[in-house]
């Protein structure tokens, strides 16, 4: 369960059963052509993958680059979270769980797990800090007409580290019964080997639809935001074999693997932003979904290696990326996906980013969520 020195399993003894039994679970279900059947026929029927590729024209000419979009704004609810909670919903009916809890930040991974719960007539209990509550208000309505129980938290930065913290002092007091749904590439073995295999559909099906809409077969660079930095994991893991370079985008506020440190949070060691006693520091994003002070350990690791370049936008950059997609392509994209954008924009025509390349870059969500935010930042 190691991403070279990061990764592992940090957890209390009480739950290293519960982890183990969700790795020797999913090691199975993974090598089942049932269980990959049935997550594949969700994910077309329900989920509505695979996504588009979408070519954005007027955008492209404007940077002089060429953009590709890879559409997980399209997916049921509306981000990629959705490909993930469908696997492990799966797994937790197939363990007998009989409840779901999960953690969430932007909502995004909260509304995808109660989605997940309504389909399958699980139960959902959703951790989520009181400012995020505040701040993804849309989503705290969507979760509880969903029929999930959402449990604000009010501890720390009340946001989604607290929100982590508390649904895992949950889950070791339900370990037996209740089935943690993680949201991203993080938290103790197996979750961010196993998040990155639910979500690498991401990679896997842009692998191949570059391949047949590309001369190259492969973009010149692979572009996501990176929160825990579960879209990017799976976009980058369907091109981590190519020559494609890698370009993981963190909040100016919430950059873990670009000002980290190596240390131990939430069951696994990877970089995080900390004071010098190894405090671990409040992150500060307008991205809730990005608003966490770590990156997963896989996202550690391949900085280490030199495999993936990790960058940082500010909040202002990536409103006005949000703000110029929905004006030059007609999407309105999450505020965490315009992060990605943000950087596009600020790189293209530079040694970063020249001129003629193409770029692919992750669209993890819509921006419905967003548009109090958004309105309330531009004068329209
Ligand atoms: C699991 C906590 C993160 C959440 N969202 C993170 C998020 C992110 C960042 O999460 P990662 O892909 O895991 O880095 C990117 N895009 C959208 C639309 C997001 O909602 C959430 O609770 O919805």
């Amino acid at each position: 369960g190691r991403f070279g020195r990061y990764g592992g399993r940090y957890v209390p003894e009480s739950l290293v059963p519960a982890c183990q039994a969700v790795a020797d679970e999913f090691a199975r279900a993974w090598s089942d052509p049932g269980f990959r059947g049935s997550l594949a026929g969700l994910l077309s029927v329900y989920a509505g993958r695979p996504t588009p590729l979408t070519p954005a024209l007027r955008l492209s000419a404007e940077l002089d680059v060429t953009v590709l979009l890879k559409r997980e704004d399209l997916t049921h609810t509306g981000s990629h979270k959705i490909n993930n909670v469908m696997g492990q919903a799966l797994l937790a009916r197939r363990m007998g769980r009989a409840r779901l809890i999960a953690e969430t930040g932007a909502g995004m991974h909260g509304v995808a797990t109660a989605t997940a719960g309504a389909l399958l007539g699980l139960p959902v209990k959703v951790f989520m800090g009181e400012r995020d509550v505040e701040r993804q208000a849309h989503n705290v309505f969507r979760m509880r007409l969903l029929g999930a129980e959402v449990v604000p938290v009010s501890t720390g930065s009340r946001t989604l580290k607290d929100a982590t913290s508390e649904a895992m002092r949950h889950w070791v007091a339900d370990a037996d019964e209740a089935y943690y749904c993680v949201g991203s590439v993080i938290g103790p073995h197996p979750y961010p080997m196993m998040v990155r295999e639910f979500q690498r559909v991401i990679g896997d099906e842009a692998r191949r639809q570059c391949a047949a809409e590309l001369p190259a077969a492969v973009p010149d660079y692979v572009v996501a935001c990176v929160g825990g930095g579960s879209n990017a994991a799976g976009t980058f893991a369907g091109f981590v074999g190519t020559a494609a370079k890698l370009v993981g985008v963190e909040a100016e506020g919430g950059a873990g693997a670009s000002n980290g440190e190596i240390g131990v949070l939430h069951g696994f060691q990877s970089l995080f932003l900390q004071d010098e006693d190894g405090h671990i520091e409040e992150a500060h994003s307008m991205a809730a979904g990005l608003d966490y002070p770590g990156v997963g350990p896989e996202h550690a690791h391949l900085r280490d290696l030199g495999r993936a370049r990790y960058v940082t936008v500010s909040d202002a950059e990536a409103i006005a990326a949000a703000v110029r997609l929905a004006r030059t392509e007609g999407i309105l994209p999450a505020i965490e996906s315009a992060h990605a954008l943000a950087w596009v924009i600020r790189a293209a025509g530079t040694s970063d980013l020249p001129a003629g390349s193409t770029v692919l870059v992750t669209l993890s969500g819509r921006g419905d969520k967003d548009v109090a935010t958004l309105m309330a930042e531009t004068e329209l």
